[in-house]
């Protein structure tokens, strides 16, 4: 049966160039695009492990809809030309674990803010159309977290809730090199919304809200650096997977909502296929249902790897570190993250579905069948040094 629009018209095939499809998002938008629509994508990105799945054999039903281009995009002619040819241009390339901000903070601003202009520039000068993938770190803190601590203000959602067209961006000094990312995806916002604005640019922009599930990041010494630091579902994956206790950075205080990648998804799918509705908007997409300390999470993660695994879990679970240990100067952080689903909800009617148990149960699950027997082995080997 044909796919239909939110409004009843037939949805026509399109070509998706897809930057940075090879990671964590792009990987399963690829999935999704693949299984469910007859939609082509041109894959690129510098990597291409966690699509493998997708790309062979020969025989896959979608061979020939989905095409891996290898290319760096900060040096690379060809992008131009997969852009021309393609309907719409998704951007998730960049540097997004906040171990980087604050110890490569010239890379994080590059990749996030001037590799992405000439994507930019294309679809503006070809009049093509562009989603592209922004963060909720462009809010920063919260206003009240200015409040005094016993203030009751900061229990009314006035001073909390973040919302797309009204909530400013509220970052911490320049030393605070952690907002080096934040601050180039909010420059690049405002360059595409110009570009809209003053050229016409069809666009929309996406600010994920702590997207988790399978294939997020890597596990240090498995499949990435052994003194790498991914974000946080990895770093305690690898910790839980290790039976190691779980590092609290200055308390575990900070709150966050997470959201399960396959609900994630289903809302940039519904921006994919309804420009009408999603283009001139930035769009929040997250789960406000989810929110925890991190401490909380940490807790929780431990209860479901034990149910998934069967294995007691260690006597001490968690221990605390402080964020100058951890990630070094000039770390700082966002206290409290929740989205205002407004927009969302009235321009494409999407709600998030699954509760932070549930996606952890299936994405711990994951980890272990993918790494448990990889990390045994791994301490088993006396180390090369
Ligand atoms: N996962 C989340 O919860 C989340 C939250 C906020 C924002 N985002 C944004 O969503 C996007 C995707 O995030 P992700 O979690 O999938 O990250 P990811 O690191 O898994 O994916 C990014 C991909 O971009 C590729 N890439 C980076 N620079 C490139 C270059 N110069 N040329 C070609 N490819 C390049 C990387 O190789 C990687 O595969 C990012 O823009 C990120 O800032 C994600
Ligand atoms: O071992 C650890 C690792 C992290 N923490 C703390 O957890 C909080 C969340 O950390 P993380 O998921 O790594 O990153 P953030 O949520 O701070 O930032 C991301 O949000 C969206 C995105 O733009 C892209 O994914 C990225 O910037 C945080 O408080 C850490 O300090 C911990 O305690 N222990």
């Amino acid at each position: 049966m044909a796919r239909v629009d939110l409004d009843g018209n037939v949805i026509k095939p399109m070509t998706i160039c897809m930057i940075g499809a090879g990671g964590f998002i792009g990987s399963h938008l690829c999935e999704k695009l693949m299984s469910e629509t007859l939609h082509t994508v041109l894959a690129v990105d510098v990597y291409s492990d966690k699509i493998k799945h997708l790309l062979e054999p020969d025989s896959l039903p979608w061979a020939g809809r989905i095409q891996f281009h290898r290319l760096n995009i900060k040096n690379d002619s060809r992008l131009e030309g997969l852009i021309k040819c393609s309907d719409l241009t998704i951007n998730l390339a960049a540097i997004c674990t906040p171990a980087d901000y604050n110890t490569r903070p010239l890379d994080t601003i590059y990749s996030n803010f001037i590799d992405a202009l000439p994507v930019v520039k294309y679809c503006s000068e070809n009049n093509k159309r562009l989603i592209h993938f922004s963060t909720c770190e462009v809010y920063g803190k919260t206003i009240g977290s200015f409040l005094p601590k016993d203030s009751p203000l900061r229990q009314d959602p006035a001073y909390y809730i973040l919302k797309e067209d009204t909530s400013p961006c509220i970052f911490g000094s320049v030393e605070k090199q952690r907002w080096s990312y934040a601050c180039a995806k909010q420059l690049i916002e405002r360059l595409i919304y110009a570009e809209g604005a003053e050229n016409g640019l069809e666009f929309t922009i996406v600010r994920p809200f702590n997207w988790i599930g399978p294939r997020m990041d890597f596990i240090p010494g498995i499949d990435g650096p052994s003194e790498g630091v991914p974000r946080v579902l990895a770093c305690f994956s690898n910790n839980l997977l290790r039976r190691e206790p779980l590092k609290l950075v200055d308390g575990g205080e900070s709150q966050r909502t997470f959201i399960y990648i396959k609900d994630a998804i289903e809302a940039v799918l519904l921006m994919i296929e309804n420009p009408a509705r999603a283009s001139g908007h930035i769009f929040n997409v997250g789960n406000p249902n989810n929110e925890v300390t991190v401490r909380q999470l940490a807790e929780m993660m431990t209860q479901v790897y034990s149910k998934v695994s069967g294995e007691d879990a260690i006597e001490t679970p968690t221990i605390d570190v402080s964020s100058k240990e951890f990630y070094g100067e000039g770390y700082d952080d966002s206290d409290k993250r929740i989205p205002d689903m407004t927009i969302i909800n009235k321009q494409l009617g999407w709600n998030p579905k699954t509760s932070l148990w549930d996606l952890l149960e299936s994405t711990l699950t994951y980890q272990h069948r993918t790494y448990a027997e990889a990390i045994k082995q791994a301490i088993a080997k006396p180390s090369a040094n």
